[in-house]
This record gives structure tokens, C-alpha cells and sequence, in this order.
């Protein structure tokens, strides 16, 4: 559970939607939620784990051996499955994770605590990637100013730029999932994904929250090739 310096808990923001909970409702909400109570008796760091396991479970994503990208990877419920469904901890594949925020030690997964968005964040991850992904997962959520265009202009400009580094880092054949919501202002993005790769579909797993406009876009099929400059998104810096 988020607490701040004094021991509060944190007032969550709910990206892409359109009302903040108060910290009150927010822990109400964690101590009724099923999936907060199945992470943690299976050892899950986030809810969010339950996510990437229901569209794994579908869309057989990571196999053993593959090299997987994660990004805004704490508290690290998607790094724990990655490194455990493409064997890292016995040597096999290799998982690269980063967060703005710290994260503690998973074994077989490479961390460094570094923002996306940065210049130099591509050039670090290729690094610590050592040659190409098989798939880039991204769970970033931006965080919200409260005015409406503003937000759902971040959050695909995030989307849209670990798109962009998906298409140089990924094998051809690879995949890109991303977290996104429903707003209608993805539209260049789908366009962009359905010349990469050969199926771009959105889902909504039976664990990200219903009451919430959170879905994911899965781009599988990467055709290769690299992209034009004006279809490259610029970064902060
Ligand atoms: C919903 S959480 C991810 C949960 C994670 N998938 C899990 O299973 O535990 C979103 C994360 O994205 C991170 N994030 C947001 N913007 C980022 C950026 N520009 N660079 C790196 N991480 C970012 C946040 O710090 C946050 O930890």
C-alpha cells in the first residue's frame, strides 16, 4: 500500500479517467478487491500481475527464452510473471525492466530506475538489452493534471513513443502491449501500429478495474523495418 513521508496513504489519481478517489475510498477499494488478496497470497507484487497472466494466458506472449522489455515495471507484478514464463531465472531469455521509482531486487530481471521519456533512455535500455526484444510490454501511466485534453495528450504521447521504441528494438515477429485508455485520441497511434505489425486489437482484461476507461493495445506481428522520421515521436529532455 502507498504511503507518503508521514505514513499516509496516498491519494490515488486515476490516469486517463476522470475523477481522483480520496485516500478513504482508495483503501476501501484495495481491501475489497479479490485480486489485491490473490496477489498477495501468491506472492504477486501488484494486482496488476493478474493483467499480464489473463492476456498471457491468452495470447501466449512470453515464451521461454525470450527477451522482454518492461516499462514502468514497479512495483514489479509484471516483471515477476516475465521472469518466471521466459525462464531468466534459469539462464533462459532475458527480462529488462525500468520505473521512475525504485524498485526492489527481482531476481532474473535487470532494473534500472530511469524515466522513459528521457533523451538517453533508449540508448540505456538498448545497452542493457544486449541485441533484440521479442516484446515490449508497457503499464506506464502518466500522471494527471485533472484538464482532460492535457491528459489524454500524455498519455498517448508515452504510448506512442514506447511504440516508436518498440519498432527499433524489437525481432521481427515481435509484439507490443501497451496500457492505454479509451479516448478516442489513439487514433494516429492505431493507424501507426497497423503499419507495424500485422494484428493490432485492444483488450480489457477481467482484472483491470470495470469502472475504469484503462484498456490495452496488443500489437503482435512486427513487420520490421525501421521508421521515418516524422513518424517518430520527440522526447522530453
Ligand atoms: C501501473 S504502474 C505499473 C505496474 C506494474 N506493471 C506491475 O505489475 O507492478 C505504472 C508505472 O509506470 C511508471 N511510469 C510512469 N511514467 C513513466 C516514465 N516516463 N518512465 C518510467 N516509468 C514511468 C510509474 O512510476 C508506475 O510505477
Amino acid at each position: 500500500m502507498a504511503k507518503d513521508t508521514t505514513g499516509r496513504l496516498h491519494v490515488q489519481v486515476k490516469t486517463g479517467g476522470k475523477r481522483k478517489l480520496s485516500s478513504k475510498l482508495w483503501l476501501e477499494r484495495q481491501l475489497n478487491d479479490p485480486y489485491v488478496a490473490k496477489a498477495k497470497a501468491a506472492g504477486y507484487r501488484s494486482r496488476a500481475a493478474f493483467k499480464l497472466l489473463e492476456m498471457d494466458d491468452k495470447f501466449r506472449l512470453l515464451k521461454p527464452g525470450m527477451a522482454v522489455v518492461d516499462l514502468g515495471a514497479a512495483p514489479g507484478g509484471w516483471s515477476q510473471i516475465a521472469a518466471k514464463r521466459v525462464g531468466s531465472l534459469e539462464g533462459k531469455g532475458k527480462v529488462v525492466a525500468i520505473d521512475l521509482l525504485e524498485m526492489p531486487e527481482i531476481p532474473g530481471v535487470d532494473f534500472a530506475q530511469l524515466d522513459f521519456m528521457d533523451n538517453d533512455a533508449p540508448e540505456k535500455l538498448t545497452a542493457m538489452l544486449g541485441g533484440k526484444a521479442d516484446i515490449v510490454m508497457s503499464d506506464m501511466a502518466a500522471n494527471t493534471t485533472g484538464h482532460r485534453k492535457t491528459d489524454q495528450l500524455r498519455i498517448v504521447g508515452l504510448v506512442e513513443t514506447a511504440a516508436a521504441f518498440a519498432c527499433d528494438v524489437l525481432k521481427p515477429g515481435g509484439a507490443f502491449l501497451a496500457k492505454t485508455f479509451q479516448s478516442g485520441a489513439d487514433a494516429e497511434l492505431l493507424a501507426q501500429l497497423k503499419r507495424d505489425f500485422a494484428t493490432v486489437r485492444h483488450v480489457k482484461p477481467a482484472a483491470s478495474r470495470q469502472d475504469s476507461s484503462e484498456r490495452y493495445v496488443l500489437a503482435t506481428g512486427f513487420r520490421g523495418g525501421t521508421r521515418s522520421e516524422s513518424d517518430i515521436p520527440s522526447r522530453s529532455g
